[in-house]
């Protein structure tokens, strides 16, 4: 990786880069994030010299507030255990923060800043009125009963609540945290601010006041982005074999939405390995399996016949003509990337934050394969999510079709920014070139609007 993190060429930004990497010596994940957008911005800021004076690429740089807090809770057998609880505003210049919640023992505050990093373009381009934030805790959700979930969420919320409000900061889901516990939040936080502020979070059931179609966003989102990427080469995305990482929010409606238009998808996994299905995945079988029972994914060959289940492997050796890695960052490298290559896949889209090392992404492009970046092709949840707070806002629950029709025009819209500021840069065909440039274009503008704050 470090042949590929080279100091940008302008010269602001290679003194950027270099306070950079001196203050975050200690977070790979944000460096690896911050360097693929500055290594985009070099003909951005040759054009506009302003945004060097007036620190941009710095302000964007620096969280606006970080918050890390103990959270103390009790297991059911009565033993206390601590975990550490984390929330990052990182930029507010286009609306409240606004990102989700991951609990995974593998959470640092390193995964954090990446993750809220990206949450800044990411949120830009949907062109909706939302910053960046993102949170979470080394909590380890597995194995943990029913009501230790609901208590460790209750303990989280106990310190969380005072940074939170629908217009100051407002979380969903991520790894880990879906619909049942953006319930526990809720709740306590209705219970300790004595306010029934519907807008504080979203990504909650429909009886909460919850956005129809939340659920179904990104893995919906990334496959109406990908069908638009196939488009503008002149294809349909209604044919052909697919292969798609993780068993979770994510990866579940992007299989969905895959099948929906008419591609088999052969496999999918979890961290426990990949089940490959010859005749294409049953969707019922996998929701219930792993939304509805909540279990490992070696159990899928019960129910098919011809299914395999290999442990401790990834999908990526699974011949493809598309491929969508939905479970987790970096989980895609160089060597990954060319077996894919070889075997004929045409295009990938991120349904997960980062899930493509740069290496993997740098063999793509080299191949001529199509590539959409996670900022742009995993927009559709939190665009969803924006839609959610527009309705709690105005009291308003819209149809199922009304949000999913919504989503696919976001989705275009992005796609149509991306390519055209390719475009203008001389990138045509380079998506992660384009959604880091619309990205930013659109923060920059509304930070330097505010003046030094
Ligand atoms: N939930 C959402 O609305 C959004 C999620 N994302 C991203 O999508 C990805 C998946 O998130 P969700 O589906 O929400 O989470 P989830 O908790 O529902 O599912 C995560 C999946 O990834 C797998 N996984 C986790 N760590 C892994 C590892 N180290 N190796 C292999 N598999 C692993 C899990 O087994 C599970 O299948 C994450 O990168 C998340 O940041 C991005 C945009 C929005
Ligand atoms: O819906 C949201 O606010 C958060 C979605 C999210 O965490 C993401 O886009 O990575």
């Amino acid at each position: 990786m470090a042949a590929i993190m080279e100091a940008p060429q302008n010269p602001y930004l290679a003194s950027v880069w270099s306070d950079l990497t001196q203050r975050n010596q200690h977070d790979p994940l944000f460096l690896q994030a911050a360097h693929e957008v500055m290594e985009s911005l070099e003909p951005v800021l040759n054009e506009n010299p302003e945004i060097a004076r007036l620190g941009v690429v710095e302000r964007l740089c620096e969280p606006e507030r970080q918050v890390i807090f103990r959270v103390a809770w009790m297991d059911d057998a009565e033993r206390v255990h601590v975990n550490r609880g984390y929330r990052i505003g990182f930029n507010s210049a286009l609306g409240p923060y606004k990102g989700g919640l991951r609990f995974h023992p593998s959470v640092t505050l390193d995964t954090i800043k990446f993750l809220g990093f990206e949450q800044i373009f990411k949120n830009s381009l949907t062109g909706l009125p939302i910053g960046g934030g993102k949170g979470g805790s080394d909590f380890d959700p597995k194995g943990k009963s029913e009501t230790e979930i609901m208590r460790f969420c209750q303990a989280f919320m106990a310190e969380l609540f005072r940074y939170l409000g629908a217009m100051t900061d407002v979380p969903a889901g991520d790894i880990g945290v879906g619909g049942r516990e953006i319930g526990y939040l809720f709740g306590e936080y209705k219970k300790l601010t004595q306010r029934h502020e519907m807008g504080v979070l979203t990504g909650k059931s429909a009886s909460l006041g919850g956005s129809l179609a939340r659920k179904e966003a990104t893995g919906f989102g990334t496959v109406y982005f990908a069908r638009e990427m196939r488009r503008a080469a002149g294809e349909e995305l209604d044919s052909g074999r697919a292969v798609v990482s993780g068993s979770g929010n994510v990866a579940l409606y992007c299989i969905k939405k895959l099948q929906d238009l008419g591609v088999t998808v052969v496999a999918c996994s979890d961290s426990g390995g990949t089940v490959v299905d010859p005749d294409g995945l049953d969707f019922d079988c996998l929701k219930l399996l792993k939304e509805t029972e909540r279990k490992r994914l070696s159990e899928y060959p019960r129910f098919r016949k011809r299914a395999e289940f290999h442990p401790g492997k990834k999908p990526w050796s699974v011949a493809c003509d598309y491929a969508f890695p939905c479970a987790t960052q970096n989980e895609l490298d160089g060597d990954d990337a060319k077996q894919l290559i070889a075997n004929g896949c045409k295009l990938v889209a991120e349904g997960a934050n980062m899930p493509c090392t740069p290496e993997a992404v740098s063999a793509f492009k080299e191949a001529g394969v199509s590539f959409g970046p996670a900022k742009a092709v995993n927009a559709g949840g939190v665009a969803v999510s924006a839609l959610e707070m527009r309705q709690n806002a105005s009291l308003e629950s819209w149809s199922f079709n009304e949000v999913d029709e919504e989503l696919q025009r976001i989705m275009a819209s992005i796609h149509t920014s991306c390519r055209n500021f390719a475009e203008r840069y001389h990138r045509p065909g380079d998506y992660p070139f384009g959604a880091n440039v619309a990205g930013f274009v659109r923060v920059a503008e509304a930070v330097r609007a505010y003046g030094v704050t």
